[in-house]
């Protein structure tokens, strides 16, 4: 395991699909001159997604040879695909920033919290089901990947008590607002105005 410095935090945004995370993590993450841990997946790329800034799109057998290699910290499996973190990832860019960010399920929190205990906090956002729905609609996401988001809605729920913070995403900029606000607590960057 890589160890990390007193300085290095690791942020994971949970909480169900379409609650939100992508958008507020990667505001949030601009704010504090965060990067992104991208995922390896073996999901075929959705349309708008890009290769390398969504996920790096690989094959179930280049998936398995990385995982043979021992090369992911995390990897899990949601319907039927593959879904990990590269150990190398994190270790490179914690060598040259303080704080990286992910956008994971709760098994994939709860794996990194295990490892790294209180360097990783981890962020629940949420709305309810009805929202999330229709902001998945109108995203124009096919409606069996809806379908599948919908049916881990009341498990990912579930996960909220075991994380740090959680927040719920109404208000976009509320919502940035208020997490930029309990990360300044971590991160002691000085951003907020103390008048
Ligand atoms: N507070 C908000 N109000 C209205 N729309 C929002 C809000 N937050 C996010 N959205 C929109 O909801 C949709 C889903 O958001 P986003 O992709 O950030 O969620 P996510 O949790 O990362 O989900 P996924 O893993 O499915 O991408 C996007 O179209 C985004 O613009
Ligand atoms: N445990 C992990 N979960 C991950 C990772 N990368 C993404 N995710 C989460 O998977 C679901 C499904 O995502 P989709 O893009 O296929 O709809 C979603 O909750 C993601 O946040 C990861 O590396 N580990």
């Amino acid at each position: 395991m890589y160890e990390l410095n007193d300085r290095n935090k690791i942020i994971v945004f949970t909480g169900p699909d379409g609650s939100g995370r992508k958008s507020v993590a990667e505001a949030v993450g601009q704010t504090f001159g965060m990067e992104k841990i991208v995922s390896f997946v073996t999901r075929s790329q959705r349309p708008g997604e890009v290769n390398g800034q969504d996920y790096h799109f690989i094959t179930h057998e280049a998936y398995d040879e990385m995982e043979k290699q021992g090369e992911f910290l995390e990897s899990v499996e949601i319907d039927g695909n593959h879904y990990g973190i590269r150990s190398l990832d994190i270790e490179s860019k914690l060598n040259h920033i303080d704080s990286v960010y992910l956008i994971m399920n709760h098994e994939g929190a709860s794996i990194l919290k295990k490892i790294y205990g209180d360097k990783v906090i981890r962020l629940f956002l949420y709305t309810d089901r009805r929202t999330v729905e229709e902001r998945e609609r109108a995203l124009g996401l096919p409606e069996e990947v809806i379908e599948k988001h919908l049916s881990h809605y009341d498990l990912e729920m579930g996960y909220r008590g075991s994380c740090e913070h959680a927040f719920e995403n109404y208000d976009l900029g509320q919502t940035t607002y208020e997490i930029t606000n309990t990360l300044e607590t971590y991160l002691q960057r000085d951003l907020i105005d103390k008048d």
